[in-house]
């Protein structure tokens, strides 16, 4: 059978490439290929004169441009460094599960191997005869010899180093020119025969830290660096250098961006090899300092939204910390669909959510299997409604209500730190609800809870859960249950409980209906489950309207009083402290006295309001120019004026309606 002629070889290569890169159904590893072939048969025309370096350049921009795009596309479907990187979470899947693991092979221990030897004086004895035609920028005057790297990624290396290296190309990947190409020998060069001082960068470039380990060296960090691709490996071989200007000598796009002329030129060389030796000590070798752009993306957008997010989230004490900032998945993170959970898992079956340390580079974790046939979305949700402790607010804070704290205290703070005590008959209720007058600590009983309980704690505003996901409330009320079942021991914390448990009516909204039934359906398996340590917490002032179906769930009905005289003089101490207050102590019972009827909120409201009595009391010009310490202490005049201005917020017929409620549904005395 007859050969091909050379030009027939080229055409029917030409159409092939052509197929692949116009074809839509290509995938995106062959479309690379197809791509990088176009690019080094462009060098290869330009550098035997069958092209212009006009023309060459215009054509290996396009190229150039157009393989970049798909080997450094974020797009985890096409992307090529995703590619690699789910490939390198599979191979890291076989490190014994250590994080920490690294390669024992560095690029120096490999050249140490004696097959490697054998290869290397083999390939020493062939390396004339192959170098000459093989590689193209020898070919154009002017230019230095780029000595072939001691290749990791081409594929051409040492056998112990292949398997490394392979499955980032994967078995779609097959590395194409193979006419032209230099062979393994070749690639299996040590660095240490190479001068570089003499010849040029190529080798110090992608290869600077011979120390580093072979597999994380798949990378030396400094932009876009490639990671072990096969096409861009061999590319690279030949383009030993970035363009000027770029962020360094990895830079993909900015490196095609040039003219392959311009893109080996000797100023752009050394500053090339400048800025890869300034970059070097940056990083370290190894996989820890191996980012795909996705794993840059997510460094920028924690750089970018962490801080922002963390100041916005500090009010009240609790904070309210979304999964993807405090506990950072950043887009790793952003909830990955439920996939089975492998084994392990913690001692709850919980979500392992890794914290920060985990880094960028870990696999998306597990998702637990109850969460599977949740939204994402809700979850994440929900997972935002997680307060951190923040600030403690401790039992001391709460002035008076001395037999809603013991109670509390016994069912909730004990039995989660004693589980194994507080089991059958002494197992504590799963629903309590506080209820009482505005105003007086429910909400801060519940943070409180938060601080001492050592649960993870869900604050939820039952308006916000009716109103801010309007017609989706019930489903997240099942993830609300479902993510708490999950974190467990976990205490859900539903503020203004009645406006999501009020009664049924007949007129009421369809949607609130079902999110009230689902409320209950979860609430039945929560406080009934016997392995779930799910505590829910309501809290009210209008008890009066809530279902009765919930009621009977919340079988603990604590009444949280107006503040007696004592809570109350503990109230102004307390704040008092803070100031500048010269109070005697029997003006201090006369302010305890007067306040009788006061909620411990128009208490605070009350002390507020007489500290600002100094201030008033001073000349504009006087406010100008005093400084903190010359500012009057609080006197009982100012709370006599303040009395004034602030008066009880709770009526005598609500308290009686408390007080009756109370002596009927109530748990307490
Ligand atoms: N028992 C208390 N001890 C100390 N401070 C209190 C007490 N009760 C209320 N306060 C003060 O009043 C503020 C409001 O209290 P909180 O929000 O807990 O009231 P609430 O019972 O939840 O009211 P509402 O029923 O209107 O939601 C608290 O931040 C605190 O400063
Ligand atoms: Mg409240």
């Amino acid at each position: 059978m007859q050969a091909p002629s050379s030009r027939a070889v080229h055409l029917s290569e030409w159409q092939k490439n052509y197929f692949a890169v116009t074809s839509g159904t290509c995938p995106a590893a062959q479309k690379a290929e197809a791509y990088r072939a176009q690019v080094l048969r462009v060098q290869y025309a330009c550098a035997s004169s069958e092209l212009s370096p006009v023309c060459a350049s215009r054509l290996f921009r396009k190229y150039a441009e157009k393989y970049s795009a798909i080997v450094d596309s974020d797009n985890a479907e096409t992307g090529l460094n995703n590619y690699a990187e789910s490939v390198l979470t599979l191979a890291r899947c076989q490190q014994a599960d250590s994080g920490q693991w690294q390669s024992g092979l560095s690029v120096s221990s490999v050249f140490q191997m004696r097959s490697v030897q054998a290869m290397m004086r083999a390939g020493e004895e062939l390396r004339g005869s192959l170098l000459g035609a093989a590689d193209p920028s020898a070919a154009i005057p002017g230019l230095a010899v780029a000595p072939k790297p001691p290749t990791v990624s081409a594929g051409g290396g040492s056998g112990e180093s292949a398997p490394l290296a392979t499955p980032a190309h994967g078995p779609g990947w097959a590395p194409g020119v193979p006419e032209s190409r230099p062979s393994g020998p070749l690639s299996a060069q040590p660095p240490v025969a190479i001068n570089t001082s003499k010849t040029c960068a190529t080798v110090s470039a992608p290869f600077g830290d011979l120390a580093t380990p072979l597999f994380g060296n798949v990378r030396k960090e400094n932009g876009s660096a490639p990671k072990a691709s096969p096409g861009l490996g061999l590319f690279l071989a030949q383009q030993p250098l970035a363009p000027p200007g770029s962020d360094g000598p990895w830079d993909r796009s900015a490196l095609y961006g040039a003219g392959p002329a311009e893109a080996l030129s000797a100023p752009a060389l050394s500053r090339a090899l400048r800025k890869t030796e300034g970059s070097g000590p940056r990083e370290e070798g190894g996989l820890r300092g191996f980012k795909t752009a996705k794993e840059q993306l997510w460094v920028e957008q924690q750089k970018k939204h962490h801080p922002a997010a963390r100041a916005a989230a500090s009010s009240c004490g609790g904070v309210k910390k979304s999964l993807g900032a405090s506990r950072s998945r950043g887009i790793f993170g952003k909830f990955v669909p439920p996939v089975p959970k492998p084994e392990g898992g913690d001692a709850n079956g919980g979500v392992q959510y890794k914290p920060d340390s985990a880094g960028p580079a870990e696999p998306a974790p597990p998702v637990d299997e109850r969460l599977k046939s949740l939204e994402p979305k809700m979850i994440e949700l929900i997972m935002s409604e997680i307060m951190d402790h923040g600030p403690p607010v401790t039992w001391d804070d709460i002035a008076g209500v001395e037999f809603a704290k013991a109670t509390i205290k016994e069912i909730v703070v004990w039995p989660m730190l004693r589980p194994d005590i507080f089991t059958g008959l002494r197992g504590p209720p799963r629903g309590i609800l506080l209820f009482g007058p505005p105003g007086t600590g429910k909400t801060l009983i519940g943070k409180c809870i938060a601080s001492q309980s050592g649960a993870t704690f869900f604050s939820i505003s039952a308006s916000s859960l009716t109103s801010k996901w309007v017609g989706e409330g019930e489903k997240m009320v099942r993830a609300l249950f479902a993510v708490a079942r999950c974190q467990q021991p976990a205490v859900i914390f539903i503020d203004e409980i009645d406006s999501l448990l009020s009664q049924r009516a007949d007129g009421e909204h369809e949607s609130s209906r079902r999110i009230k039934t689902e409320f209950l359906v979860q609430l039945d398996g929560a406080t009934t489950s016997s392995e779930d340590r799910i505590l829910v917490v309501g809290a009210t002032n209008r008890p009066q309207e809530i279902d009765e179906a919930a009621r009977r769930r919340l079988v603990k009905r604590l009444y949280i009083p107006l503040p007696e005289a004592a809570a109350r003089r503990q109230i102004v101490r307390r704040l008092m402290s803070r100031e500048q207050c010269c109070l005697r102590q029997e003006e201090l019972e006369l302010v305890v006295q007067r306040s009788e009827g006061f909620s411990g909120a128009d208490m605070t409201q009350l002390c507020r309001e007489a500290a600002l009595g100094p201030i008033r009391s001073l000349q504009a010009a006087d406010l100008a120019t005093i400084t903190a310490d010359q500012v009057p202490p609080i006197a009982y005049g100012d709370f006599e004026k303040a009395f004034s201005a602030v008066r009880p917020s709770v009526s005598p017929s609500d308290l009686e309606l408390y007080e009756n409620w109370n002596r009927a549904f109530g748990c307490g005395k």
